[in-house]
């Protein structure tokens, strides 16, 4: 029996799906399906961020979209690879996050999915809503794939750390004999999309190589990681609310280079991370990166000099294909869900206790 994960994340590219084997004692991750999002619809989706009018209709429209996205992206993986819908147990479903604000007394957390539709065109059991019990038990609501990063990667030798750099950047500090701790750095990939589609007309930064055609803009830098997110300690999560477009522009003074400003929005991403990893995790060994940060060689580069060096690595050294550690993530926390286990690490998010994620929309 299998489990399905299904996430679409901070960066708006489109929706990840794996579809995972928990049976065993070796999981594994059997196929993997991606679907980008169309320009129109990520328009759309970016507009939901701020206040705007009739965004409640416009949130369960854009919910009732992305579900059929969704269970399309679903349907054919099954198909392609000859399962039926009765061999997958559950899917878990992150929905798109338009709005997170995990603050204590006003806490609440927004991902856009109708996972009753979703449910009814799939035929399978949906698990979404997976961020509001950690929030209401005082928790910031993420990240949550620390614990799966746990159960998947943790050695009982050596000291290893796991970065996500997607829209954000997030780490998991795995230390042998210790509590896990995990928290979000800042930005990963949003900044440098956003100012690299504004001024080339392409939605990342392939390789980093325009960031590399430019030369960091130190006071820039130094401005930028005035922030207090950055010095904040964990618990702590973010998103598009604090770090975008509006917020960088604020910084610049409009006669940068272009070049320049994305090299050093890809140096702020590589500093944030090693800065969390040297403060918080000072003796660890091996660094391991997922999400598609993983795939710009520019930013590695960076990070690995920030680190002195240190190894820094993929998860596919682990066995797991870096682009697809969260949708795997959220299989595996669908399966929590229908066992009745928690699935939150209150270490992490700061939540009172242990709790059991997500809400239930049954086949
Ligand atoms: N070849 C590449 N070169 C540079 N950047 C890349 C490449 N491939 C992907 N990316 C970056 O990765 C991003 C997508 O990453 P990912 O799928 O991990 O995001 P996400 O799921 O939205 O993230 P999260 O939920 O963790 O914030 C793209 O928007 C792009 O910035
Ligand atoms: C609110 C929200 O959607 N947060 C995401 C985002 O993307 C990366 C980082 O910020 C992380 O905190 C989280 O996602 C992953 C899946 C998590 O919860 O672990």
């Amino acid at each position: 029996m299998y489990y399905i994960g299904i996430m679409s994340g901070t960066s708006l590219d489109g929706i990840d799906v794996g579809l995972a084997d928990f049976s065993s004692s070796r999981p594994t991750l059997v196929c993997t399906a991606y679907l980008p999002y169309d320009e129109y619809l990520r328009n759309q989706l970016l507009e939901l961020h701020q206040s705007g009018d009739d965004e409640l209709h416009r949130a369960a429209m854009l919910g009732n979209q992305l579900s059929r996205l969704y269970a399309q992206s679903v349907n054919s993986l099954l198909k392609t690879n000859g399962i039926a819908p009765q061999c997958i147990v559950a899917i878990g479903c992150h929905g798109q996050t338009v709005r997170h604000c995990p603050e204590p007394e006003k806490g609440y957390t927004i991902q856009l999915v109708n996972a009753a539709l979703l449910a009814e065109l799939t035929h399978i059991t949906v698990i979404t809503d997976f961020r509001s019990r950690d929030i209401a038990a005082g928790g910031q609501g993420a990240p949550l794939v620390p614990a799966f990063h746990q159960a998947l990667f943790k050695s009982t030798s050596r000291h290893r750390v796991i970065v996500n750099i997607g829209g954000i950047s997030n780490i998991t500090d795995l230390e042998p004999g210790k509590t896990v701790i995990g928290f979000d750095c800042g930005p990963g990939n949003l900044l440098m999309d956003a100012w690299c589609l504004h001024h080339t007309g392409q939605a990342y930064d392939k390789n980093g190589e325009w960031a590399a055609s430019g030369q960091v803009i130190p006071m820039l830098l130094e401005a930028l990681f005035i922030h207090p997110f950055f010095s904040l300690p964990p618990p702590k999560s973010t998103g598009r609310e604090t770090f975008n477009m509006q917020w960088l522009k604020n910084h610049l003074l409009d006669n940068e280079r272009p070049e320049d400003v994305q090299a050093t929005l890809l140096q702020l991403t590589a500093t944030a991370v090693a800065q969390s990893i040297l403060n918080y995790c000072p003796n660890f060994e091996e660094v391991y990166i997922c999400g598609g940060g993983a795939r710009n060689g520019a930013l590695i580069s960076q990070l690995t000099a920030a680190l002195f060096g240190k190894e820094v690595a993929l998860t596919d050294k682990l066995g797991v294909d870096a682009d697809w550690v969260e949708a795997y993530a959220f299989a595996w926390l669908a399966q929590q869900t229908i066992l009745g286990l928690p699935s939150n690490l209150a270490a992490v998010t700061g939540a009172q206790g242990d709790r059991i994620l997500g809400a239930i929309y049954r086949a």
